[in-house]
């Protein structure tokens, strides 16, 4: 807080520097790098006791890293005029004041973060809880604490979101509602950190991730690198003759059953694409998905492993 407020970028980028902290002796996070671009959803992450909590609280400068930095557009946040105008966060579904009701939690913020009572209003709508804003926030369910913290997150109309665990405690009709919030707002240019210790959790949500294992990157790098790990079943016509066209298209398969293969890609446009070309009609063409679990713990398991699993990806 005070000196010279350096101005913010319009898509402000988050950059992690070599940061790490130690409480004693044990290193929670360990000497990580990475950058969070806006415009995008980033995943961040690991299983539990990874250090993803610990890497949010420094980057909201609410802890202090033993050593690197962590800046969004450029300065610590400790170092932002208006934080909550520029930087919308929602560390846990907890801290609510119990008897207080949804709206008047989101009153006393906005009253701290110079927001009219106004967009108290808008949030709760925006979140789908308008519904109980009257009612006591200690009775409201994990989802619908979610949706206040993410409610009270969008209050500033924040260009950067960092949200711990943001679909804990959601169901599936929450997570698919929390995937369309996220994509709607990175659509609007906005910079989205995202943590989950469940990799298939927030899977069809982020475009990138960064995958953290003892508080140290195993791996950053677009979704789409995780699913380059996928295979994909297809069953046609003519199978020997659509792996020979597999294979000069440079996609590897073997026969799975009498009219089958498995095609080592998730790619499923490329596949209807050789198959048209090679004259083979498709009967069946379904991703298996990579065993994402599998991958995940792979990753997180054994560290030095990371880059071999996933071959060329970075
Ligand atoms: N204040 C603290 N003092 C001592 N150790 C701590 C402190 N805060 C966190 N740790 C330890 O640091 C490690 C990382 O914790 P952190 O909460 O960052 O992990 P996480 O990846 O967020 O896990 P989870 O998914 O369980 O929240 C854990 O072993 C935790 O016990």
């Amino acid at each position: 807080m005070g000196g010279t407020v350096p101005s913010q970028p319009d898509r402000p980028q988050i950059v992690v520097d070599r940061l790490t902290k130690r409480f004693g002796g044990f290193t929670a996070v360990d000497d990580l790098s990475f950058t969070v671009d806006p415009g995008r959803i980033t995943g961040f992450l690991g299983p539990n006791g990874a250090g993803k909590t610990t890497t949010l609280r420094m980057l909201l400068g609410l802890i202090r890293p033993t050593s690197g930095t962590a800046t969004i557009g450029g300065v610590p946040y400790a170092a932002i005029a208006q934080p909550q105008r520029v930087v919308g966060s929602a560390l846990e579904a907890t801290g609510f004041h119990p008897g207080r009701s949804g709206r008047n939690h989101l009153r006393v913020l906005a009253d701290t973060a110079g927001v009219t009572s106004r967009r108290v209003d808008e949030m709760l709508d925006l979140v789908g809880i308008p519904a109980a804003a009257n009612k006591r926030a200690g009775g409201y369910s994990m989802g619908m604490r979610q949706r206040l913290g993410l409610a009270a997150a969008m209050l500033g109309d924040p260009q950067v979101l960092i949200l711990d665990e943001p679909a804990n405690g959601l169901d599936p009709e929450g997570i698919r509602w929390l995937r369309g919030f996220l994509r709607h707002l990175s659509s609007e240019g906005r910079t989205i950190l995202v943590s989950s210790h469940m990799l298939q959790e927030v899977e069809q949500t982020v475009d990138d991730v960064l995958i953290i294992a003892n508080g140290s990157l195993v791996k950053q790098g677009p979704m789409s690198d995780l699913h380059g790990e996928a295979t994909s079943l297809v069953r046609s016509s003519d199978p020997a003759r659509l792996a020979a066209a597999l294979q000069e298209a440079g996609v590897a398969s073997s026969p799975a059953g009498e009219d089958a293969l498995t095609a080592l890609t998730g790619d499923l446009r490329r596949i209807g694409d050789v198959a048209l070309t090679a004259h083979v009609a498709l009967y069946e063409l379904r991703a298996q998905g990579a065993d994402l679990e599998q991958l995940f713990f792979e990753l997180t398991e054994s560290p030095e492993n990371a880059n071999r699993n996933l071959g060329e990806a970075s």
